[in-house]
């Protein structure tokens, strides 16, 4: 995805030096820039929960779970700063920027297949019990 209108340049020597909390504050402006503009960061952050929700339930697997769900996100992550980098270098189609865009999806998409395996093989036995018995 295309990020928002592109903001003004600053030299990066230019930046005033800043403390932690602010360090913070802009960590967290990419988790919101990413919730905002990403829909499978929310469809991934809605199954994550869903997903934690049912180990509690169950009482089973939550420390899979949670790694699962971090590790799809943090990467959904990471592939929406490699797109945004992709756009930067290069706004114009090219082979090279696909190849990173696509492997970039494909990273988020090979991790989201393995957290599913992870989550019926945690979770299917006894979410079946408890709805059988
Ligand atoms: N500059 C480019 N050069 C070549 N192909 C591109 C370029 N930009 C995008 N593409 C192709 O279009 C696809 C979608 O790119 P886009 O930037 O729209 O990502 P997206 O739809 O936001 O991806 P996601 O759904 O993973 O967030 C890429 O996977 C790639 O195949």
């Amino acid at each position: 995805m295309r990020p928002p209108a592109s903001p003004t340049r600053t030299s990066r020597i230019d930046l005033p030096k800043h403390t932690l909390g602010q360090a913070f504050g802009f960590a967290w402006q990419g988790v919101r820039y990413c919730y905002r503009t990403q829909r499978n960061f929310r469809i991934e952050l809605a199954a994550g929960a869903a997903a934690l929700t049912a180990s509690v339930w169950l009482g089973r697997g939550l420390a899979e779970v949670a790694l699962c769900v971090m590790l799809v996100l943090v990467l959904e992550m990471l592939n929406t700063a490699l797109e945004a980098l992709v756009d930067l270098v290069t706004p114009d189609y090219h082979p090279l920027a696909k190849i990173v865009k696509d492997t970039g999806a494909g990273v988020v998409l090979v991790a989201s297949l393995g957290s599913v395996v992870v989550g019926l093989i945690v979770l299917g036995p006894p979410l079946w019990q408890r709805l059988l018995g």
